[in-house]
């Protein structure tokens, strides 16, 4: 799972279940103590409110439906605002609780749906407040009251969009830089290709490396030959526009399910999955035939370059420091057998 989903899945987690742990006991207290107070109807009311309230988080822990607990949690609190506003509650404080709907539905369903949802609930309970005679409504409030409450109510809806709204703002702020900051630290600047620390987080543990469970991978170093000469006779800059262009070579040379790191100064990684040291042989051997038939032009001057590698794979090492050292050997080899070639076991 990525950083932002874990993000989202723990504010989610941490969401529900403060909403509906609290929500069961404050309802429960509330809905006891009405009971006992001689209001039996409303504090069942309370109590079955609470109880379902519990049966939903439950649901939540059990199937980790995120939407399904939106809808629900949804449709239970619209609910309670609505019983609440119509039976006035426990000697008509029922009113004080209905101010945390619009702060739930918005943490629930961020700024835009969220004030859809509660414009919707705020239109129904101007019905229940306003038009006379109503079977289902038993409130006493007075004119005073109901026009102080229509008010606040929709002052602290107001001042729940728009909190609701800048914390959406800079959590997309956030997620953008956290993006940025992974790419940074993965991918070397200069070449776009992955760094040491990317090769590894995408294929360093052992696990992946295991050939009995999964299908033999191999894996290449390859090194610019004389590289120093390049930056020595036509300077730094130069060498690195060399450095981008063979990155690019090997783009354009491997398959997309190929994985090209720089390893070092001038030499690459790469990790051929589902490939046979044979078959990598041909791949490697064939990306060193297209580097040494490209030449790179300096002013009138042009430069050529080469690529010495060498190959392991997983058939024969397990684990990956002894899989690059053996590949580092064959690189060593393929540099004493006078460069520009590719090395393995097997050749
Ligand atoms: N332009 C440039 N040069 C780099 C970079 N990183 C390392 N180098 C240079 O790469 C050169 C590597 O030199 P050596 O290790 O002697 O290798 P080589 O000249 O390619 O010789 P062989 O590998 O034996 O063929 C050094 O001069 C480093 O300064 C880089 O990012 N940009």
């Amino acid at each position: 799972m990525s950083g932002i989903g874990l993000e989202n899945t723990r504010r989610n987690d941490a969401l529900s279940s403060s909403l509906c742990l609290l929500g069961t006991f404050f309802l429960t207290v509330f809905g006891i103590k009405s009971y006992l107070s001689g209001l039996p109807s409303y504090g069942m009311g309370l109590i079955i409110f609470a109880f379902c309230t519990f049966l939903v988080w439950l649901q939540f822990q059990l199937t980790k439906n995120w939407l399904v607990f939106q809808a629900m949690i949804c449709l239970g609190f619209s609910f309670l605002y609505l019983f609440l506003l119509a039976s006035g509650g426990q000697e008509n404080t029922g009113l004080l609780w209905c101010y945390a709907y619009p702060l739930i539905v918005f943490s629930l369903f961020g700024s835009r749906l969220g004030a859809l949802l509660v414009g919707v609930v705020l239109i129904l309970s101007c019905v229940i407040l306003y038009v006379p005679d109503l079977s289902f409504v038993s409130h006493g409030y007075t004119d005073d009251i109901k026009y102080r409450f229509t008010g606040s109510i929709l002052f602290v809806t107001a001042m729940g969009y728009m909190m609701e709204n800048s914390r959406m703002q800079a959590q997309r702020k956030s997620d953008e830089a956290n993006a940025v900051l992974k790419s940074m630290a993965h991918r070397d600047e200069l070449t776009g290709l992955f760094n040491r620390r990317g090769i590894k987080e995408c294929h360093g543990s052992d696990a992946h490396l295991d050939c009995s469970s999964q299908p033999e991978m191999t894996v290449a170093v390859c090194d610019l030959d004389h590289f120093k000469k390049i930056n020595d006779q036509y300077g730094h800059d130069v060498g690195d526009e060399v450095l981008k262009l063979v990155a690019n070579k090997l783009k354009t040379c491997l398959r997309e399910s190929d994985l090209i790191g720089r390893w070092g100064g001038e030499e690459f990684l790469i990790l051929l999955p589902k490939t046979t040291l044979k078959e990598g042989y041909v791949l490697i051997d064939r990306v060193r035939q297209v580097i040494a038939e490209c030449e790179y032009k300096v002013g009138d001057e042009l430069i050529t370059l080469s690529i010495s590698s060498g190959l392991s794979s997983t058939r024969y090492y397990d684990s990956w420091d002894s899989l690059i050292k053996a590949a580092d050997k064959h690189l060593y080899r393929a540099k004493n057998q006078g460069r520009n070639c590719t090395c393995t076991t097997e050749h």
